[in-house]
């Protein structure tokens, strides 16, 4: 795909995960700004599983990226005083891989398995006895002399993440008991999460600056504090070292990031259905031919937001744009030709 903005893709840019990152990310319930229904709910779970001494429900995050579903699962094993195991999909190729990390927990541990709808089919269906009973069947050898061996887990929580729900088997889902889905964050909670950050980091912010990154931040935390990163550059380089809103909007401005927090691949997606399609309905396959990104990176990356925003709306026959987004790259609404009444086209053809 091609990706003239790197900045503000919400998914992570290398060297964010391990490095500079992590100092900001939060390490409790209590520092973990926003999402508040599921904050809550899990913080009952994790005491309810501390108190009974045992391990918590396997636990789903879903939503898009950079909402704070690794940080969640991680805060979530601090809280339950217990070891934290993470691995992905994709690089559990064979069922052996993923036996060998559950047969190597501790009693309550938590494994985190990041884009769980990734899993090969086969490595998936030795995780369903390991997710309900604890329980491992795994074939030895091959031929008339396999044999099945049954091996005991320590009880474990899985915690899996997934940017496509849709992607996931029925049978995976269901085994997860506590399914939680992440929500874009209002500006004022993206305010606190800027303002948090930029006294981790040193940098004086005034209120009305920290607002304007948060408002334009893609109801992102990770954008967030990426463009916070930008603007300080800015600050440091040609401004006095300190974040006000003047400055945060010409950084931002500077960086292609418009008022509702679109970038350039954004604004092109809106473009593309506006002036080739008339506004749309029009097919995500041919949106995605048509823009030269994936159609997972479509669905994944670029609509939520957009939808969220209502900026868009999905039908049956596809994407179409709604009035604010005309509004907001200025175009002129077209007029509709007037649509014949039902039955009443037929009498033309
Ligand atoms: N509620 C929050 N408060 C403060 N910072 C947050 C919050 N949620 C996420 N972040 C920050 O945003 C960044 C992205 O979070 P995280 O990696 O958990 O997202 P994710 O949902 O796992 O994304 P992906 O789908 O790409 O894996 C991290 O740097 C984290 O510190
Ligand atoms: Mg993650």
């Amino acid at each position: 795909m091609t990706d003239p903005d790197p900045l503000l893709r919400p998914d992570p840019q290398p060297g964010e995960q391990q490095g500079e990152d992590r100092a900001l990310r939060p390490q409790q319930l209590s520092d973990f700004i926003g999402q508040a229904e599921a904050r809550a709910n899990l913080r009952v779970f994790v005491e309810s599983a501390r108190r009974r001494g045992e391990a918590m429900d396997h636990t789903l995050f879903h939503g898009p990226p950079g909402l704070g579903k690794t940080t969640l699962a991680n805060i979530i094993s601090r809280e339950l005083g217990v070891n934290f195991r993470m691995t992905s999909g994709p690089v559990l190729a064979r069922p052996g891989d993923l036996a060998a990390i559950l047969t190597n927990l501790e009693a309550r541990d938590v494994l985190f398995i990041d884009e769980i709808h990734r899993l090969n089919p086969v490595v998936e269906e030795v995780l369903y006895p390991a997710m309900e009973d604890f329980e491992l069947d795994l074939v030895i050898g091959e031929g008339p002399a396999a044999r099945t061996v049954r091996i005991e887990l320590q009880p474990f929580t899985l915690i899996g993440a997934t940017t496509r729900l849709g992607l996931l088997t029925t049978p995976l889902r269901d085994r997860f008991g506590i399914p939680t889905r992440l929500q874009f964050y209002t500006i004022d909670e993206l305010h606190e999460i800027v303002t948090r950050n930029a006294r981790l980091l040193g940098i004086p912010a005034e209120a009305e600056g920290a607002r304007e990154i948060a408002s334009r931040a893609r109801g992102t935390p990770r954008i967030a504090g990426r463009l916070l990163r930008r603007v300080v550059d800015f600050a440091l380089v040609e401004g006095d070292g300190h974040l006000s809103r003047a400055l945060a909007d010409s950084a931002l401005t500077r960086l292609g990031v418009d008022t509702l927090g679109l970038d350039s691949a954004d604004r092109r997606y809106l473009r593309l259905i506006a002036e080739n399609y008339g506004g749309g309905p029009v097919g995500v396959e041919t949106m995605s031919a048509a823009l030269s990104e994936s159609r997972d990176a479509l669905e994944e990356v670029i609509e939520p937001y957009l939808l969220q925003q209502g900026l868009i709306q999905r039908t049956p026959r596809g994407r179409m744009l709604a009035q604010k987004a005309w509004r907001h790259l200025g175009l002129e609404i077209p007029q509709q030709p007037d649509s014949p009444k039902p039955g009443q086209g037929k009498l033309f053809e």
